[in-house]
Formats: structure tokens, C-alpha cells, sequence
């Protein structure tokens, strides 16, 4: 177990310069003693070839740094895995300083006397052998193999016929370590013959120079070699939980997104972990799937999905979280399920079985799986549910399941660009999620839905009006309003006022949709867009396109002013009509919607005169005809009103008396000193009717 606290134990001098590594690392006397002394005994050689090989068998590149003393320098050691930087760290304050690194050899300062080390294979590291190797020529001319990866993938390699009481004291050493939710990895050895090593060495150079298929060819030849390895130890590395992570779940649960984790680590790490983010808590019911053979897989499913149909029969269903004194309890479920079952579920006759029991679950938790099945647990919802998965990682093994998922994240961290590059979004921490869904997602979401409902609404009202002028003509298709007019309707008259309200109105705190996750739920009932709010809009501009159209029909009928004039009294209600309903409609007002609102209904009338005052188009003077009248004025005025009203009164009715969570979320914030008084758990918001999934 390596921990990082302040102490140096080594240091490498170089010249009349003391180089030392970056990370100070506490070392464990007895053992810096066994390696300083105990080169003759076993216990001591395997200690020096378990550091040796942590030394070698990575892809950490080695930086001298400079300090603001010149006679000293740090050593900073950079790659693309944690693990791997934490233990050359570890080793270096064992003696085993990495100093330098070239293609073909290592450098490394063995306990005061600087080795070179012939690199002359390595195995790469790959989430589904999940382990790597690399093949040493040391300085006395003996070539190792020193192998490093997942105690699953080291116990089927290495040599039975060396002493079992190792393997056994290994393992119980990596289930305590694994429990207390460290991450650990295996590391073994093998010497090689020197004809071990050409047969290697012509196998390997002919899988790098093919063609075809060499990617399969290296792991074929990495498998040959990689055999028979003695165990010289094991390592457990602390993997901290980012800030904000348990309370992130939290909000994400509360918000009624299903949090299922998916890693490649062991699964006592994975359960360990999945506490200390209160995922799994003690009240839950752990299902663990952990087989080798299809047959037992199937019977487990079997059984989760009768037992957790059976409970839930007698208690409430998972939504409804809040247990109320002296009714049932709320059973939940967590599915721990490990990558040896998937292969015998995913992409088989089990798979329904598995979604079946996956979703009775309140909590999944897959372990030890590789990036495919990763991305295949996605496909698993995706393919079967109409819900959205989201799918948010850090490394190289999570990139298939981030592309698979509707919406990818990377969090862009120690492990690499990978996730990061073929991700939708990037952020730096996973508690930004949280801001991303509940916060700019709920925005979007309100704002996407209220402006597809309104430009339907406003394009049918004008064209409704346009309409009822089409049955005075004997359907001949002209029209009142002037084609000047029409297009630029769409194109000036409502457009900006809709583009600056989408991007600006907002209509609750970024507080308040932090402090109350469930008002995202608004989204997942489909709230703000859904066929009774179309209709509704529909009937709207029927309405309005009527008030619009008949009250300067029947109050001009029998005057004599030509049809351009009152084409122009029907187009300028018209955007005033609609500019004012989005008015109405705005939660959040700032200078810049009042400037593009009540801007554009006067660039309108601008535009009207200009284009009126234009002796080469049709309606030449229609406008001054009318609007030296006070009856045009009253008329807009008695439209607008009349057209707004039903609107009006529906909107107050609804928040009166049936008041939705964000209207409920509005009031409170207008009364905040109420809000700020009120307790959390007294303000009652609706449950979910659907769920959505997100994946880490
Ligand atoms: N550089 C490495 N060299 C050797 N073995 C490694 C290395 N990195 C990881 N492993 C082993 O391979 C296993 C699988 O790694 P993988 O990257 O797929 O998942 P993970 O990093 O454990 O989990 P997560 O899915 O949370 O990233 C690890 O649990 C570890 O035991
Ligand atoms: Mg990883």
C-alpha cells in the first residue's frame, strides 16, 4: 500500500546536483533496509526485482525540473496513467530512481549506481487484456519479462508449480487492500532463455510488420510470452473521489436520473468506491452476479428479477423515495454485476433477462468490465427504452461508451485526451454535470420548447389572417399586406425578438435549479413541449388571427380607404400582437429583451412608412391614409387587448390554480426571504413519470 506524505528517502546526485523526484512518498523502513541489504536472501531479490520492475514496466517519461537552487532539480515523471506515475513514485523512494527514458533503454539509479536497461519489447497496456509487459536486457546480460496488470488477467498467467502460498497470501493481500477501495494491480516476472527470447523476438518483428491484423498479431505474441510469470507482489493505489462527487449523485438522483457505473476495476474496489459516493448504502439490497458459466449467469438473473419483482410487490416503487412513518419500507436494489458474466450475457438470449433486472435496480454497479461492454451496457438501454443515456468518463476505456450514448462526456483529468476528444462535451470535474443537466440543460430545454411552440404560433397567426382576406377574394390568392410586408414578417418584424429571448430569458435561478434537483423533472415529463400545449397554441393564433382580421374589417367596411391601408393595419396589429405575447410570456427581463422587443414594433412602423412612402410599390401612401386617425390607434390598442386576453387569463388561472413546480419554483424565488425559511423537505414537487440514465 503506497501513501503519499513528506518524506524524501532517496535522492540521485548527478554531478554536483541532487535530483530529486517530485513526489515526496513515505517509505516503510524495514523494506528500504531489506533492499539495502537483503540483496542475498530471497525475501530481498523479489523486493528488488518488484521495484526494478515498477521502474521499467510503464510508459512514464521522466522530467528534470529546474529549482530556485541550482545544485538541485526534481524529477517530475509524466504519462497518461495515475497508477503508473503513482508507482514509479513509489519506487523512486525506494532506490529505484526512473532518470531516464529513450526508445531503446531506461536509465535508472538502482540504489545509488546508475543502471542502463535495454528496453527491447513492450507489451502496451489495453483495457481488455488488462495488463502490459515489458522485456528488459539488464546490465548482467540476463533478458527479463516483467508484467504488470488486473490480479484477474496475472492469476491465469502465472507458473502453478511455483509455491501456491504465494498466490494465496497475494490475494487475500489484494481483497483487503481492494475492500478498503484501492485500486490494485499484480506484478510479475519471468526470466527469459535466451531462446525464449529469439523466438519471441521473430515472432514479434513479424506481427509489427504486417499489414493485416496487427494489432491481433501483437496481442497473440504479447499472450505467448506473457506465461508462466512468478508473482513478486502487489499494489494498492488510492484513487481519491473528485471533489463534489457523492453530493453530484445525490442531486442526480434527486433530479430522477438513474446513475449505473461502469469500471474496469475489481469489484471490491468497485463496491468500496460506489459507498464512498453514496451510491450503495447500507439499507440497499445487493444483487451480485458473478459467474463463469452462461448457465449459473441465467439462473442469477432469473432470480434477481423474481426476487426484486417479489418485493417491490409489497413495497412502493422506487420513485417514490420518501417513506412516510409506519408505511412499508422502500426496498432498493444495487446490481453488481462483473465483465466475466456480461460475456455471457451481452449480445445473447440473456441480454432481455439482464435489462429486465437492471432496471428493477435502483443502483448498477458493473466491475472489471472492458470499453465494449461498456459501450454494449449503453446500447442496452438505448436500444430498449425511449430514454436519453448520457455517458460520462475519463480514460482511453470509456471513449466506445461515450460515442455509443446519446449524450458524451469527457472529463478531461490525468488520464489522457482520449475521452475528451471523442465527447460532446468536456468539463474539468464530474461535478459540473450537475450545473451542465439541472441547470443550462433545464434552461435549454424551456427555452427550446417555449420558442418552437411560439414560432409556430406566430407564423399561423399572420398567415391566418392572410387567410380570412383569401375568403373575401374568391380564393384568388392576392393578398392585403404587400409581399415588402410579408417577407419581412419573418424575416425583421418577429425574428429578433424570438433569437434574444431564446438566448436570455431564463425562467428559474441557476439557485433555485441547484437547490431543488426535482424541478428538472419538468423536462422529463415534457412540460414545456407536448401535444396539448400545440394545440393550445394553435388555438391561440386562430383567435388572435380573428380578433386581428375582423375588428378593421368590420369597423372599415364601409368606409373608403383601398385594401393597402388596411393590409397595413393588419400587419402592424399583427406584430404587435405577437410581440407583446412573447412580452407577456418573458420570466426574466434585462434592457436587451426590452430593446429588441418594443425595438422591433417600432423598426416595424419605420418600415411601414418607408416602404409606404416608396411611389414605385403597390401600396404607395396606404399607411398615411390611416394613421392620422385617432380610430387607427384606438384600433391597435382594442386588437392587442382583445387578442392578449384569453392568453392572459389562462396564464393567471394556471398559476393561480394549478400551478406547475416551476411556477411553485418562481413565487418562491419572489418571495425569497419565504424561501430562504422554508425547509427543503416541505416543499412537495411531483415525481417522475420517466427516468433518464446516465452512465459513468
Ligand atoms: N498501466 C497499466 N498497466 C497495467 N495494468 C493496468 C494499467 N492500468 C490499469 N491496469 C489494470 O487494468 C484494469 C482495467 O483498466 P481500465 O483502464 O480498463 O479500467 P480502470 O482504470 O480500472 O477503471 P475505470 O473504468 O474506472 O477507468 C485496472 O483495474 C487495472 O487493474
Ligand atoms: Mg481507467
Amino acid at each position: 500500500m503506497l501513501k503519499q506524505t513528506h518524506s524524501y528517502a532517496f535522492a540521485v546526485t548527478v554531478g554536483d546536483q541532487l535530483w530529486r523526484p517530485k513526489m515526496p512518498v513515505n517509505t516503510d523502513s524495514d523494506l528500504v533496509r531489506l533492499l539495502r541489504d537483503g540483496g542475498a536472501t530471497e525475501e530481498g531479490k523479489s523486493a528488488y526485482e518488484f521495484f526494478l520492475a515498477l521502474a521499467t514496466c510503464n510508459t512514464i517519461v521522466p522530467l528534470v525540473l529546474n529549482t530556485l537552487d541550482p545544485k538541485q532539480k526534481l524529477i517530475d515523471y509524466q504519462g497518461e496513467s495515475p497508477d503508473e506515475q503513482a508507482l514509479v513514485y513509489a519506487a523512486a523512494a525506494y532506490g529505484f530512481v526512473l532518470v531516464e527514458r529513450s526508445s531503446g533503454h531506461v536509465v535508472i539509479d538502482v540504489l545509488g549506481e546508475r543502471q542502463r536497461f535495454d528496453l527491447l519489447g513492450l507489451h502496451e497496456f489495453d483495457s481488455d487484456r488488462k495488463r502490459m509487459s515489458v522485456i528488459v536486457g539488464c546490465p548482467d546480460k540476463t533478458v527479463k519479462l516483467f508484467v504488470k496488470g488486473a490480479d484477474s488477467s496475472m492469476f491465469s498467467i502465472i507458473n502453478r508449480d511455483l509455491d501456491p502460498e504465494v498466490t494465496r497470501l497475494t490475494e487475500l493481500h489484494l481483497h483487503s487492500y481492494s475492500s478498503l477501495g484501492l485500486r490494485t494491480l499484480v506484478i510479475g516476472m519471468r526470466d527469459l532463455s535466451q531462446a525464449d527470447f529469439d523466438e519471441w523476438q521473430s515472432a514479434y518483428e513479424h506481427a509489427s510488420t504486417a499489414v493485416f491484423g496487427r494489432g491481433n498479431l501483437l496481442r497473440a505474441v504479447a499472450a505467448q510470452i506473457e506465461s508462466n510469470v512468478s508473482i513478486l507482489g502487489a499494489s494498492g493505489i488510492e484513487d481519491k473521489l473528485q471533489k463534489g462527487v457523492p453530493e453530484a449523485i445525490e442531486s442526480l438522483r434527486q433530479a430522477g436520473i438513474k446513475v449505473w457505473v461502469l469500471t474496469g476495476d475489481k469489484q471490491e474496489t468497485a463496491i468500496s468506491i460506489g459507498y464512498s459516493c453514496k451510491l450503495l448504502t447500507n439499507e440497499m439490497t445487493q444483487i451480485v452476479i458473478n459467474h463463469n458459466t452462461m448457465e449459473a449467469c441465467k439462473k442469477s438473473l432469473e432470480d434477481a428479477v423474481a426476487l426484486t419483482s417479489k418485493l417491490r410487490v409489497i413495497s412502493p416503487p422506487a420513485g417514490n423515495a420518501v417513506s412516510v412513518v409506519g408505511s412499508p419500507r422502500v426496498v432498493s436494489f444495487a446490481l453488481v454485476i462483473d465483465g466475466n458474466s456480461l460475456v455471457y450475457i451481452l449480445d445473447t438470449q440473456l441480454e432481455e433477462q439482464l435489462f429486465k433486472a437492471a432496471t428493477a435496480c435502483n443502483v448498477v454497479l458493473c466491475c472489471r468490465v472492458a470499453p465494449l461492454q461498456k459501450a454494449g451496457i449503453v446500447a442496452l438501454i438505448k436500444n430498449r427504452t425511449d430514454d436519453m443515456t448520457l455517458a460520462i468518463g475519463d480514460g482511453a476505456n470509456d471513449v466506445s461508451m461515450i460515442q455509443m450514448a446519446d449524450v458524451g462526456i469527457g472529463i478531461s483529468g490525468q488520464e489522457g485526451r482520449q475521452a475528451v476528444m471523442s465527447s460532446d462535451f468536456s468539463m474539468g470535474q464530474f461535478r459540473f454535470l450537475v450545473t451542465l443537466l439541472l441547470v443550462h440543460g433545464h434552461w435549454n430545454y424551456q427555452r427550446m420548447g417555449y420558442m418552437i411552440l411560439y414560432n409556430f404560433y406566430k407564423n399561423a397567426a399572420f398567415v391566418f389572417v392572410l387567410f380570412w382576406y383569401v375568403l373575401y377574394t374568391a380564393y384568388t390568392l392576392t393578398t392585403a399586406v404587400s409581399e415588402w410586408s410579408s417577407m419581412l414578417y419573418s424575416v425583421l418584424y418577429t425574428a429578433l425578438p424570438t433569437i434574444i429571448v431564446a438566448i436570455f430569458d431564463k425562467d428559474l435561478s441557476r439557485r433555485t435549479l441547484l437547490k431543488y434537483p426535482k424541478l428538472y423533472g419538468s423536462g422529463q415529463r415534457e412540460e414545456r413541449y407536448n401535444k396539448k400545449l400545440f394545440v393550445f397554441c394553435m388555438m391561440e393564433s386562430v383567435w388572435q388571427s380573428l380578433v386581428i382580421f375582423y375588428i378593421p374589417y368590420f369597423v372599415y367596411r364601409r368606409s373608403t380607404i383601398d385594401v393597402s391601408s388596411l393590409g397595413d393595419i393588419w400587419l402592424v396589429a399583427a406584430v404587435i400582437v405577437v410581440n407583446c405575447h412573447l412580452a407577456l410570456d418573458v420570466v426574466r427581463w434585462n434592457w436587451v429583451i426590452h430593446a429588441f422587443i418594443w425595438g422591433t414594433i417600432a423598426a416595424t412602423a419605420i418600415c411601414v412608412v418607408v416602404l409606404d412612402s416608396i411611389w414605385l410599390l403597390p401600396g404607395y401612401w396606404a399607411i398615411y391614409y390611416v394613421m392620422g386617425s385617432g380610430l387607427f390607434w384606438a384600433l391597435l390598442l382594442i386588437i392587442t387587448v382583445a387578442a392578449l386576453v384569453p392568453h392572459f387569463v389562462v396564464k393567471v388561472f394556471g398559476e393561480y390554480f394549478m400551478p406547475d413546480d416551476i411556477q411553485i419554483g418562481r413565487e418562491m424565488e419572489k418571495f425569497s426571504g419565504d424561501l430562504i425559511h422554508t425547509p427543503r423537505s416541505e416543499i412537495q414537487m411531483r415525481t417522475l413519470s420517466r427516468n433518464q440514465n446516465l452512465i459513468s
